[in-house]
């Protein structure tokens, strides 16, 4: 709703609708009431919107979109009758003005905002464009290029920044309704016209045609296939080449592609996944209203390799003081210096730098030998070599050495949480904390609870991801968890492919076709091919503990590709030895080539094995590496590993690179349909029966039979006695 009000000679228009102020139909009717009620009140001379509970709106609601009768079309014409108003309207924005806020405030005469208020256009981040005028009127006031740059990028911009680039008028540091109300009176019997931003022309740019051509060019580098940032800059672009009304049309135009898409429906579904998952719940019943988290004071990282460091990264800039503990001296002063240079690079790109992040005092960030000066910490993360033994002699020693009520983390990858809670005496509070690398960017903390974990540590770790601007999900206790559980499959169908006559880019560039950031292979050259080499020696599928006589390509009695560990002996790691499924050009190097050597030792393989090479086409890798890894999700979501879909694809989406625009696996199994995803896994099954993870799981089979209902409805076909936990 929004609430009308009349104070003197300005008119209040409140807008109402907890806890954003989203532009329902509702609020919409409303505000359009309000504004009549004020043009025909002759005693109202200016009119102030505003929102209630500090916060302007965070335009349309989002949910209106999917719904029957759509809210979308009604913006646009109160935008204009605010404009069009007689008498001079301000916009006083506190908090967020976003998507269809930022445009109702675009159609007010004066913009007055908060200090800390926060202004963008973000329907590029859901798969639309700002469809009620916005593309048109922006340009106007804040000229092209920092137009395209808010609308291509959907970034949310600070007060201080609006202001420089006119796009507010004022801002205040005290009470933003009353410095607008004083605007408002200010301003009334003042001419309207030059303050109407539909009549103003756009700003010229030197060369517009040559800056356009380049920032199209930008614009479709970074979307991957996603089709909203090439359709803003369209719609901007028709408003450097149109009069207003012609470029309201365009970006009418454009918006229905957008709607009708499919990638506006994922996005969508993206944004509230990732809402849904912080509201956690465990099979046990545990959830926020049975858990209090604990506060984290003071924290410890044990293991300064690549993940600790970005770790330590991420704890101090979210200014929770540390220690940071290595084995020796040696590595203790190589983790201390890599540690320092992310750090002095993060610092760079923070306002204040340096000094906000204070990583140059010790008793903010302490680097140590010495288990001891753990003693008072309130969280340690454990991030040491992926090795049993190691990681519950360090527990063991931690839970002699932290005090009583301690959280112990460990970043493993895939181990099992709770025998690693076994050395310790306190099994409710060990916990899988999963950082992705590189841990101070990826978003992605998989939050894995064991047996024994208590609902204050889910609840504290869940806190921790807060603080650390992460998405946490909470999973259960399984090899791999849910991420990288699903990854096997995925890799496994990759390496499959290649013996059967594939090639490594050729299947790296089918997924990054598919949006992707980055392919299987290109991947696991990234991460270093020696990680995997090691965790399948400690499962004695390759190395010395492999019985003689095993045969070559299988394991278990099923199928098995020693492929990677050809290359780990032959010393290819991937970048860090500059060769593995690619070349690169050094050591360390980033650039990827096609390997001609590896080409023929794949041909001299197939030769050795009697495979026979075929031609594998781009249908059949797509399938085959997706459809398993979906095929994987299901099985996880009937054991109770994870709460619903929506978790696996937030998963997927903030931790592996999953096109976001294409809503996460799952999400996308549902589009595909369930019954069409089962039919291939079934027919691939057939054609390759040792392999496990191409058999289609019961759950799956289940949702085919009963219709392919709805992802939402998925959870509600699995009986209670279904999950294992
Ligand atoms: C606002 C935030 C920054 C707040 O963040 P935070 O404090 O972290 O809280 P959250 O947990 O994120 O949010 C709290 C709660 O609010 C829910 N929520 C947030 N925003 C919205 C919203 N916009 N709508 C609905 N609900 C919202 C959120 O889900 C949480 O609830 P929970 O899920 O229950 O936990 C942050 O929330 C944020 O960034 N929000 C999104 C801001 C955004 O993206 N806004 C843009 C919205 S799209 C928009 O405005 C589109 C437009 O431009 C208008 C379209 C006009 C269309 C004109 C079409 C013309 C031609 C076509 C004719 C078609 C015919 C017809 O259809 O009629
Ligand atoms: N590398 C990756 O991409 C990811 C790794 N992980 C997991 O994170 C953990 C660490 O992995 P990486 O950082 O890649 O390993 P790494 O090999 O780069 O670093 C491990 C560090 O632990 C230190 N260490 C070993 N024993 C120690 C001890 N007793 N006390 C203190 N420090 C000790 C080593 O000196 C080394 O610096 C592993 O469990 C791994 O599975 C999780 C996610 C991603």
């Amino acid at each position: 709703m929004a609430q009308y009000a009349r104070g003197s000679a300005v008119a209040v228009i409140r807008l109402r609708n907890p806890p954003v102020n989203a532009l329902s139909r509702a609020v919409l009717q409303a505000l359009e009431d309000g504004l009549k009620k004020a043009d025909a009140d002759p005693s109202v001379k200016a009119v102030m919107i505003c929102g209630e509970n500090g916060k302007f709106s965070a335009g349309a609601d989002i949910r209106g979109f999917s719904a029957p009768k759509r809210l979308g079309g009604a913006l646009g014409p109160i935008v204009s009758l605010i404009e069009s108003s007689e008498k001079p309207v301000v916009a006083a924005i506190e908090g967020v003005a976003l998507g269809g806020g930022l445009e109702v405030a675009l159609g007010c005469h004066y913009r007055v905002a908060h200090v800390k208020a926060r202004m963008g256009l973000p329907e590029v981040t859901l798969g639309l464009l700002p469809g009620a005028e916005g593309t048109q009127r922006l340009p106007r006031l804040i000229g092209v290029p920092a137009a395209l740059d808010m609308i291509t990028t959907g970034k949310h911009i600070p007060a201080t920044e609006a202001l420089k680039l006119g796009l507010v008028d004022e801002i205040v540091e005290e009470n933003t309704i009353e410095a607008a109300i004083r605007l408002a009176n200010k301003v009334i019997g003042q001419p309207l016209g030059p303050r109407r931003l539909s009549l103003k022309p756009v700003p010229k740019v030197p060369n517009m045609e040559a800056f356009l051509d380049e920032a199209l060019a930008k614009v479709k580098r970074q979307a991957r296939g996603c089709l909203a940032p090439e359709l803003c800059f369209q719609a901007v672009r028709a408003a450097t080449r149109s009069p207003f009304a012609e470029g309201v049309r365009r970006e009418r135009e454009l918006f229905q592609v957008l709607l009708s898409s499919g990638q506006a429906q994922a996005l969508q579904y993206a944004f509230f996944a990732e809402r849904a998952v912080r509201r956690w719940a465990t099979p046990g019943g545990a959830s926020w209203s049975s858990a209090a988290p604990q506060p984290v004071r003071r924290a410890a990282v044990i293991g300064l390799g690549t993940m600790g460091r970005g770790i330590v990264t991420s704890l101090v800039k979210a200014n929770i003081p540390l220690v940071a503990l290595e084995q020796d001296l040696e590595n203790l002063n190589k983790g201390r210096k890599a540690v320092m240079l992310l750090l002095e690079r993060e610092a760079m790109k923070m306002e204040g730098g340096a000094q906000v992040l204070d990583f140059h005092n010790p008793a903010r960030l302490q680097f140590t030998v010495d288990f001891d000066l753990l003693r008072d910490v309130d969280l340690v993360i454990e991030a040491v070599f992926e090795n049993m033994a190691l990681k519950k002699e360090i527990f063991h020693k931690l839970s002699k050495i932290c005090k009583p009520g301690a959280l112990l983390c460990t970043n493993t990858s895939a181990l099992n949480i709770d025998e690693i809670a076994s050395a310790t005496n306190r099994p409710q509070q060990v916990i899988g904390t999963h950082f992705f690398s590189p841990a101070h960017v990826m978003r992605l903390l998989e939050i894995i609870y064991g047996r024994h974990t208590s609902p204050t540590a889910i609840a504290t770790a869940m806190q921790l991801a807060t603080a650390l601007k992460k998405v946490g999900v909470v999973v259960g206790n399984c090899f791999g968890f849910v991420g990288n559980r699903m990854m096997f499959p995925y890799v496994q169908q990759a390496v499959f492919l290649l013996e059967e006559g594939s090639r490594p880019d050729a299947v790296d560039q089918v997924l990054e076709d598919f949006g992707f950031k980055i392919g299987p292979f290109r991947m696991s050259d990234l991460a270093g091919l020696d990680v995997g080499w090691r965790s399948r020696k400690d499962q004695g599928l390759t190395g010395p503990s492999l019985p003689a006589g095993t045969p070559a390509r299988q394991r278990h009695g099923q199928r098995y590709s020693p492929l990677p560990d050809l290359l780990c002996e032959r010393g290819r790691f991937g970048q860090k030895t500059g060769k593995g499924w690619y070349l690169y050009e050094k050591a360390g190097g980033r650039t990827a080539t096609p390997d001609p050597w590896l080409l023929n030792f794949l041909s001299q393989y197939r030769d050795t094995h009697g495979i026979r090479t075929r031609f594998i086409d781009q249908e059949e890798i797509l399938e085959r590496c997706l459809f398993s890894l979906i095929n994987e999700g299901f099985a996880i979501l009937a054991e109770g590993i994870a709460s619903g879909p929506e978790h696996l694809d937030v998963i997927y989406i903030n931790g592996y690179g999953w096109p976001k625009h294409r809503g996460g696996p799952m999400f996308y199994a549902s589009t595909v349909g369930l019954p069409r995803v089962l039919a291939k896994l079934q027919k691939y099954s057939e054609a390759h029966p040792d392999v496990p993870g191409l058999q289609p799981s019961a759950f799956l089979k289940k949702l085919a039979a009963v219709g392919n209902p709805p992802l939402k409805e998925w959870m509600s076909y699995l009986s209670q006695q279904s999950s294992k936990l």
